[in-house]
């Protein structure tokens, strides 16, 4: 039977002088050490193969969304906000070798795709984890940028998750290691989701606010929709339990924030999720961090309609 282990997020981390000076990206493996190669399976990329910390050692920024194409069109949106040389358009995917996942680097910053759903991102954290620690980074900000549904709020909002919480409104990540369940706290870095909060009312159009994001393991039954190939509730359950969420401060879903939010706050990552509600939508936030000053962060305009609104019914509660 499993059992359930307490969240233990805070006794993994190093000790507190460690983590003042300089805030490193660590991993919690002790097998890690004693291997001669570490191959990055899924982003063919390895120890042995390439040299990590000078290919990304100078990574301040990682932003992650679930498109290949949007986190391209990042990269060169940043290429340019960053005014680096050439035009940006011609930026290689560093992923190419395998089709997992693409990752595109412009200077300090890193655009990495991750495709949909717990399973497929927690794979690519554990893997650029891993790259940023034996890179040797340290004070990196990751941001995972990408769409969700909004509830009870306008479509085209922008939500900065402060907290993200599971199918039940509570903010755990229940992780099964071997026959185990282990709980993980899913608290986002909070002064990262005010500045990023703080730049967005510089910005014209860009209703933003902050709140709690739920994460569901599937897009249809999951999130309450009655057009999946299955659906066994009534309109009137999808509605209470729609509206139950947003008591409990959840104002959009998506499907990755638990796990993405454990495992940033296990290994050193100041983590925050930014999403859009909205199908044909724009955004720009100004950024700031002490390692870029100004950084200009583009949600791809492209975002694909059928996705990217979920029409909850619970747009008018107020
Ligand atoms: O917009 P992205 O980043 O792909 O993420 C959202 O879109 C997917 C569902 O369409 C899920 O992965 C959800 O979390
Ligand atoms: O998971 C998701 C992503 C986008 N839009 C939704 O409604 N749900």
């Amino acid at each position: 039977m499993a059992s359930i282990l307490p969240a233990s997020n805070r006794s993994m981390r190093p000790d507190k002088n460690t983590y003042e000076r300089k805030r490193s990206v660590y991993v919690k493996n002790p097998y890690l050490e004693g291997m001669d190669e570490d191959i990055l399976y899924h982003l063919d990329l390895g120890t042995k193969t390439h040299n990590l910390p000078a290919m990304f050692g100078d990574v301040k920024f990682v932003c992650v969304g679930g498109s290949p194409n949007r986190m391209k069109a990042f990269a060169q949106f940043m290429h340019k906000e960053l005014r680096l040389e050439g035009d940006g358009e011609d930026i290689e995917d560093i992923c190419a070798g395998t089709d997992r996942y693409c990752m595109f680097k412009t200077g300090p910053v890193l655009s990495v795709s991750h495709g949909m759903g717990i399973p497929s991102i927690s794979i690519m954290l554990h893997e650029l984890i891993k790259l940023l620690h034996h890179a040797r980074c340290c004070d990196v900000t990751i941001i995972r940028i990408g769409t969700s549904g909004g509830i009870g709020i306008a479509p085209g909002s922008i939500v900065i998750t402060d907290t993200a919480v599971d199918s039940f409104f509570k903010p755990r990540f229940e992780q099964v290691i071997l026959d185990n369940v282990v709980t993980r706290s899913t608290e986002l870095d909070k002064e990262l989701a005010n500045d990023l909060f703080n730049c967005s009312r510089e910005i014209p159009n860009a209703p933003t606010l902050i709140g709690h994001t739920m994460c569901t393991y599937d897009f249809y039954e999951g999130q309450g929709r009655l057009d999946g190939a299955l659906c066994s509730f009534s309109r009137e359950k999808k509605l209470d339990y729609l509206k139950r969420a947003y008591r409990a401060g959840v104002r959009n879903i998506e499907m990755e924030s638990t796990v993405f939010a454990a495992m940033c706050g296990l290994c050193g990552l100041r983590g925050v999720q930014h999403q859009l509600n909205k199908d044909l939508g724009k955004e720009i936030v100004d950024f700031k961090s002490p390692h870029i000053r100004k950084l200009y962060l583009q949600n791809n305009a492209k975002l694909d309609s059928t996705k990217a609104t979920h029409c909850c019914g619970l747009c008018d509660t107020s």
